[in-house]
């Protein structure tokens, strides 16, 4: 499998759980959106997650799953990669190592090792479903954030860092301290994007930027606004 995600700018996240008016995803397919990613915390199952999969995977743009859970990771049916979650910034251990763990128990062979990308999740937005669910501690200055960012890239090596503030606009600062506290990493950031101005502020520090919940409450004209900020 080819590393051509690295080049990515911009990435549009789609949520099973929720739907799109007829004649939207064909929009967002040719929005110049590089890849399509597939995922959420709540309410993601496999049906959904299917059924998602099935209307994106025409177009022929690069499709990720995410999976939030084992049952999740899907590698059949028009999926390009599966980007797997671990969150650094919290105490609990399941959202670590240990859903990773249960999943190698009960499906180690089922794994089609070439399409997984590690991701090292910083969770900011304690509001998030995300927040909530792995009880992320979300209150880190962004000295504390470049160390976490640094412990994923430096030490366990993780390709992607992702700096996530899901539903909320985050701090631009903070970006750019992790931005810069990484040497092989790509930087992810993902929250609260609704303009080009916050997509080009984000896009300065962060390698990829991704844009999901205005897809559905802005439109095409504010997606295809935010890819132009930044390609
Ligand atoms: C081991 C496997 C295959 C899976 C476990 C993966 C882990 C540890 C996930 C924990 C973090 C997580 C739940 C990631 C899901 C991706 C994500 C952050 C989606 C955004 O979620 P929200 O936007 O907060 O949720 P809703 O959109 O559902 O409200
Ligand atoms: O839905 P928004 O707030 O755009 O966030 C995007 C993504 O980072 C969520 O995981
Ligand atoms: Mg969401």
């Amino acid at each position: 499998m080819h590393a051509n995600w690295k080049t990515w700018t911009h990435v549009t996240k789609l949520d099973p759980d929720k739907r799109l008016p007829p004649g939207a995803v064909e929009e967002i397919a040719t929005s110049g959106t590089d890849a399509l990613m597939l995922s959420g915390t709540l309410n993601v199952t496999r049906e959904n997650l299917l059924e998602l999969l099935d209307q994106v995977s025409l177009y022929g743009l690069p499709v990720v799953v995410e999976p939030a859970s084992p049952d999740c990771a899907i590698f059949d049916g028009g999926v390009d990669h599966l980007f797997v979650p671990s969150v650094l910034n919290t105490d609990d251990v399941r959202w670590i190592v240990g859903k990773h763990y249960t999943w190698l128990l009960s499906n180690g062979d089922g794994i089609k090792w070439d399409m997984v990308v590690p991701e090292a999740y910083i969770v900011l937005n304690p509001d998030s479903a995300v927040g909530r669910v792995t009880g992320a501690d979300c209150n880190l200055s962004a000295r504390e954030v470049s160390a976490f960012a640094q412990v994923a890239d430096r030490y366990f090596r993780f390709p992607i860092v992702y700096i996530e503030y899901s539903g909320r606009y985050g701090d631009p600062r903070v970006v750019q301290a992790a931005a810069g506290a990484v040497h092989d990493a790509i930087i992810y950031y993902g929250g609260g994007i609704r303009s080009a101005k916050q997509a080009a502020e984000m896009g300065r520090y962060a390698d990829t930027i991704v844009v999901g919940n205005a897809v559905y409450e802005e439109g095409i004209e504010v997606l295809r606004a935010t890819v132009r900020a930044v390609h």
